[in-house]
């Protein structure tokens, strides 16, 4: 590894005053201050080159952090098994700390800046001691790119060390960005689990209380206590989406929970479309989508986060900060998502899946049958009969973006890309129909206002039950929620209106009364993203619905499905005593938002109200 320095950590030097330095030096002594803090036994400069990730993975490996996959199925590959209670996001423990409550608003946890900063300084005191503390220095979007922001992470984690190497554009090159003059945000964490002299490490470091804290004001984040990704890869949720949203309305754009694809139509059009889904509901998915339709294709330029800003040409364009996937296993196999299967032929970290005697790696749907036997998520011995799941529900892949081979060929492009159409979905099983478009871009910020979606793996909590998650944002908003809509009203505002992205709403989980799936779903999207493309087109037509317009069955190409009249109807349903139900619901959801929520959301609401009523007459 090429460390660029090594210093004594046991310096006192709390007491610089870097406020007024620039650049390196004041990266310099940044990192300096927090290891007088948390007391690591050394630091180590990051440089994001190759032989620095094989000489942690060997380390990680020697010391059974990590399990090296069989070269054989999956080269440079490794499983990583996280502490049985560290295996996903804990919102109860991510706060929002700005100095006015309302600032946050009333879906995020708030605390005072003052308050929590004292704390974090006991908690965090010492936390690093007997480990290496690493400075990781990264570029979210192409560097040096129009929409591009840097960051720095220090972190005691070598797991966040490799993820992060993975996930942005970690190195080097970075620092003679920040040597220029570039801005940068500073993100600290830490396991919090110190080691003793003479101590045994654990595989997965961590500690039961954990602390997941944004400060948008200063644009900082601190972590403790956690290894998980969305916990701990802080260039990600923490960063690029709490952090980057209030960025964004300070500075005219959007950083949204939105994956980025281009869609290309047999006759050779392409469209940029955005889309928002939350945790666990088919961003990943769909970005890699293999269109089971002719002559359509589709190709990935983002899965998760994405960055919108106003051009000077009156369109929106869009950028994916991130530089690799951190997908969900689970459910990833060749009739679902044969692209993801691809990508991760090597070069992947595994985290929480289960491993198979052949050394390779193993997850439900993957295959159809299991393997006869197995090694769990927990590292104990598993058969088909087990009764339990082999994999954790929220076990996860991390992989390189440039190896996905359906990448786009403009995925990296430093300004971004144009967007055509903008979708929003969650999992619904009832109510809302397989697709529907806004009337206009202020329809389409109530839609993306109420979306709802049932809970899933990705966080803590009762899976299933159903959620408010306005623009699959309800995790990730660095704001007051109801100024994310009052932001995305006036972005509207800068947009010409023949240039601005249309806006939809999809569900593909709409159930029958059998409780399957009325949609089959995955490739098959591509015959909503078909219809989607041709109303960008002007070339399909819709019925106007209470709920906005909806496809005429005509127009969708369900060649080859076997899909029955019943179940078409089922699809599109608008049951308007259940809208109205809903309509009550988001009024009420509103209410808690007081006098922020944008009047233009309280009109769409009554407009809606106005048109059931009418549909009922
Ligand atoms: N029934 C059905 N399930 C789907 C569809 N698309 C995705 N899923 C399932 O939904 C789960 C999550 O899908 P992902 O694509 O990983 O979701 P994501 O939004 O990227 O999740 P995060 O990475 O947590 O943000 C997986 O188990 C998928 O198999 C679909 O069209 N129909
Ligand atoms: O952030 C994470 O841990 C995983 C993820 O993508 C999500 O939960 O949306
Ligand atoms: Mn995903």
């Amino acid at each position: 590894m090429s460390i660029a320095h090594i210093t004594d950590a046991h310096d006192d030097t709390s007491d610089v005053d870097d406020t007024e330095l620039q650049g390196r030096a004041a990266l310099e002594a940044w990192v300096e201050r927090i290891a007088a803090l948390t007391r690591p036994e050394s630091i180590v400069w990051c440089d994001g080159s190759r032989s620095e990730s094989d000489r942690l993975t060997k380390q990680l490996v020697a010391d059974g952090k990590l399990i090296r996959l069989n070269p054989e199925w999956r080269p440079n590959s490794f499983l990583a098994r996280s502490d049985p209670d560290d295996v996903a996001r804990v919102e109860s423990r991510t706060f929002i700390s700005t100095t006015l409550e309302e600032d946050a608003g009333p879906t995020n946890n708030w605390v005072a800046p003052d308050e929590i900063r004292t704390e974090l300084d006991v908690v965090f005191a010492g936390s690093m001691r007997g480990r290496t503390m690493y400075v990781v220095p990264f570029s979210m979007g192409p560097l040096g790119g129009r929409l591009s922001q840097l960051g720095v992470q220090i972190t005691d984690s070598e797991y966040a060390v490799l993820s992060m190497g993975i996930m942005t554009r970690m190195g080097a090159r970075v620092l003679d960005l920040i040597d220029a003059g570039t801005p940068w945000v500073a993100t600290v964490h830490s396991v919090g689990a110190p080691l003793e002299p003479g101590e045994q490490d654990v595989p997965w470091p961590c500690n039961p209380t954990k602390y997941i804290v944004q400060f948008p004001e200063t644009r900082e984040v601190w972590s403790y206590g956690s290894g998980y990704g969305g916990n701990a890869l802080l260039a990600k949720k923490c960063f690029a989406l709490r952090i980057a949203s209030a960025m964004g309305r300070e500075e005219g754009w959007l950083a949204e929970h939105m994956l980025l694809i281009k869609l290309t139509d047999p006759r050779g059009r392409s469209y940029h479309i955005a889309a928002a889904f939350p945790s666990a509901c088919g961003k990943t998915n769909l970005a890699m989508l293999r269109p089971s339709i002719p002559g359509w294709t589709v190709e990935t330029i983002g899965d998760d986060i994405a960055w919108l800003r106003p051009g000077d040409d009156g369109r929106l364009w869009a950028v994916n900060p991130e530089a690799g996937f951190f997908g969900v296993a689970p459910g990833t196999g060749e009739s679902t998502n044969a692209t993801a299967v691809e990508t991760l032929w090597g070069n992947t970290i595994f985290t929480n899946v289960a491993l198979r005697d052949d050394g390779d790696v193993w997850w439900e749907g993957l295959t159809d049958t299991p393997p006869a036997h197995l090694v769990d998520w927990r590292g104990e011995d598993w058969t088909p009969d087990s009764g339990r799941t082999a994999a954790h529900p929220n076990s996860r892949f991390t992989v390189a973006a440039a190896q996905c081979p359906q990448i786009a060929d403009d995925w990296e492009a430093p300004d971004g890309v144009p967007i055509d159409a903008i979708i929003f979905g969650g999992r619904r099983a009832t109510n809302v129909p397989l697709v529907v478009e806004a009337t206009d871009w202020r329809h389409g910020v109530y839609i993306g206002a109420t979306i709802s979606s049932e809970k899933t793996a990705a966080a803590e909590g009762t899976i299933g039950e159903l959620r408010r998650d306005p623009f699959a944002m309800l995790p990730f908003c660095g704001y007051n929620m109801a100024d994310h809509w009052a932001h995305w009203l006036s972005i509207g505002d800068t947009l010409r209106f023949d240039r601005a992205p249309r806006m939809f709403q999809v569900n593909w989980f709409r159930k029958g009364a059998d409780g399957e799936f009325l949609w089959p779903g995955f490739a098959e999207n591509a015959r909503v993203l078909g219809w989607i493309a041709a109303r960008v087109a002007g070339e399909a037509r819709a019925e106007e619905s209470p709920i906005g317009r909806l496809p005429l069955v005509e127009d969708l190409d369900l060649d080859g499905l076997d899909l029955t009249e019943e179940t078409l109807e089922q699809l599109f349903a608008v049951d308007v005593d259940s809208w109205r139900e809903e309509a009550d619901l988001t009024e009420e959801f509103f209410s808690s938002f007081g006098s922020r929520l944008p009047a233009a959301l309280s009109t769409e609401l009554a407009a809606l109200r106005y048109r059931l009523a009418l549909a009922d007459s």
